[in-house]
């Protein structure tokens, strides 16, 4: 297993971006003229793992897509990427995950995401991926795969001793208490701390209070996101809670600051072990904000060689 072991093993979700840019969002049952179709690379999952394996680390990803073309292409992008894809799974049962997303000229937008084969990631898979799961310096799982799914991946983690980066999104609002307990860090923006809390979580004042909640249900660790006021970081040794401020910087498009944020702190908490959280977070600070000054999700993610030395 030597030879095999990762620094990231991440747990999660795959899903193809259908774009299409038009002047107005359709109507029921209308067609309209759009200008612009891209497809990009996205899935909250796979987002964090590539941003880690940019940074530099040996990362695999463990994910379900389907036996379609857009699951070939996923497989090749992870490859391209220099992500592990013995764990990445093609099943006939499903379709790999997709979101048909619409953009008008105003910047707003109309989505529809079908999770399809990712919703077929299961303990089955798991069980296959157990030696590089239980081997890895670090597991990151989120919430756009089956909850059962990731609690479980999590606690098998937990249970082998590998720090373990929980980011509970698309939030829900019944979580399982035990997600709190197998997470070191446990990790989410604004509104899934509103979500989760019940607090408002508008400012630094008010997410340094629903940060304090978070952490007392559970988890080693607790960072809430607040993108361009950086983030903030409680840990359950220090009784008290730090605002960690970004750069201030011209955001282009903010889309996947978030999961760039999470694959930068996997990156720090796998190579960096010693390194104080609050230094780990302030350096994703400063990975996803290269990321909001470019557009995409996948496609604005920085490598090692586009940061400066400082943040290795
Ligand atoms: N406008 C910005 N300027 C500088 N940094 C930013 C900005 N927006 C986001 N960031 C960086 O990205 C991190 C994550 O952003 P944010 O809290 O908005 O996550 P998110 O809501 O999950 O993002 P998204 O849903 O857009 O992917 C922030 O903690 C910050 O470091
Ligand atoms: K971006």
């Amino acid at each position: 297993m030597a030879e095999k072991a990762f620094d990231v093993v991440v747990v999660g979700s795959c899903m193809t971006d259908l774009v299409s840019q038009a002047p107005r969002l359709p109507k029921a049952g209308e067609t309209i003229h759009g200008h612009k179709f891209f497809i990009g690379f996205g899935g909250k999952g796979a987002n964090q793992c590539i941003q880690a394996a940019r940074l530099g680390v040996k990362t695999a990803m463990v994910c379900k897509v389907g036996k379609d073309f857009f699951g070939d292409n996923y497989i090749q992008n992870f490859k391209d990427n220099g992500v592990h894809t013995d764990f990445v799974w093609q099943t006939s049962d499903a379709a790999t995950g997709a979101a048909s997303i619409t953009v008008n000229d105003a910047g707003e937008n109309a989505i529809v995401i079908v999770a399809g084969a990712n919703m077929l990631l299961g303990r089955a898979e798991l069980q296959e991926a157990l030696p590089a799961i239980s081997h890895a310096k670090v597991l990151v799982c989120q919430l756009e795969v089956s909850p059962q799914t990731s609690l479980e991946a999590l606690r098998m983690a937990h249970d082998n001793k590998v720090k373990t980066i929980f980011n509970p999104a698309p939030a829900i609002s019944d979580l399982d208490p035990d997600f709190y307990r197998v997470c070191d860090v446990f990790c989410c923006n604004e509104s899934e701390a509103e979500l989760l809390t019940g607090f408002s979580v508008a400012n630094v004042e008010e997410a340094l209070q629903a940060g304090q909640e978070l952490l007392k249900r559970g988890c080693g660790a607790v960072i809430i996101t607040l993108g361009p006021q950086g983030s903030v970081v409680f840990k359950t040794q220090e009784s008290a809670s730090k605002h960690v401020p970004t750069t201030a910087v011209t955001a282009v498009d903010t889309t996947g600051a978030g999961d760039s944020f999470i694959g930068a702190l996997a990156f720090y908490m796998a190579n960096y072990s010693t390194m104080p959280l609050e230094e780990m977070a302030r350096r994703a600070n400063q990975v996803a904000g290269v990321s909001v000054q470019a557009a995409g999700t996948q496609t604005s993610y920085p490598t090692k060689q586009d940061l400066p030395d400082e943040l290795f």
